[in-house]
């Protein structure tokens, strides 16, 4: 279902340029749940972008199903990301002076969806990650496992093909990192949510089907499938 050929991504010019992906390739089926790993520099963040179209590879080719990303402009990006894709990162990004359910409801509103057909959405994916009661709190009034599960609802309001995740549970506590895997491991049981998750930690990634290990920009292991 995602097709990564090729991919090779260089920051920088001449003395300073740093090689984050050389000739990255692999395969993700459609309901896998795929962790990335690796130390700190040895291209993850930059791996998930490049999927997810959030920035320009070199060279090589990114295909999520019949659709070839590394071809498309950036309006129909934008778009192909609204409808096809959700985005969790370890800082949440959520918007400060807007509640629970209208951070959740942004992408539907984003797409032109009308405010009363977004909230009743938004509410059912609040309702998914057990945070339908705190609905018309913000993001100052709730804790960070709660702004992550409203950052978890933001991202499949618009019932995604693919979740990508960057350290989801960094800066979370154990057991609030616990609750946070569960909830995806229900969102993939449930939905066959295709999860890409970079995470440093083990035990976050050994919840996962399969575990890409990366060292300077190349794959080094991959852990196939549990199944
Ligand atoms: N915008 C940028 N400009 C210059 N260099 C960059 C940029 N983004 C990333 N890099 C470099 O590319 C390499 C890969 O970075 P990347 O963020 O993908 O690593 P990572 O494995 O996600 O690291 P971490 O676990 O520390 O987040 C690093 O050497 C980094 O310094």
């Amino acid at each position: 279902m995602i097709r990564i050929q090729g991919l090779t991504k260089t920051f920088g010019t001449g003395e300073a340029a740093t090689r984050a992906l050389k000739q990255v390739s692999f395969d993700i089926q459609q309901g896998e749940t795929v962790s990335i790993t690796g130390p700190s520099g040895c291209g993850k963040t930059t791996l998930l972008h490049l999927m997810a179209g959030i920035e320009q590879m070199d060279a090589g080719e990114v295909w999520i199903g019949d659709t070839p990303i590394h071809l498309l402009k950036e309006r129909e990006l934008s778009r192909f990301r609204l409808e096809k894709m959700g985005f969790v990162f370890q800082s949440y990004h959520l918007v400060p002076v807007l509640s629970a359910w209208e951070n959740a409801a942004l992408p539907l509103i984003a797409q032109g969806v009308k405010r009363k057909a977004a909230r009743e959405r938004a509410m059912d994916a609040l309702m998914r990650v057990g945070l339908a009661d705190r609905a018309n709190r913000y993001p100052s009034e709730l804790s960070g496992g709660q702004n992550q599960r409203v950052a978890i609802a933001r991202a499949i309001v618009g019932e995604p093909l693919i979740l990508w995740a960057d350290e989801p549970t960094g800066a979370l506590d154990t057991d609030t990192a616990e609750q946070v895997v569960g909830l995806l491991d229900m969102l993939n049981n449930h939905y066959r949510t295709t999860i890409v998750m970079v995470t440093h930690d083990p035990q976050i990634a050994a919840r996962t089907h399969r575990t890409i290990r990366m060292q300077n920009g190349r794959i080094v292991h991959d852990g196939g499938d549990r199944s």
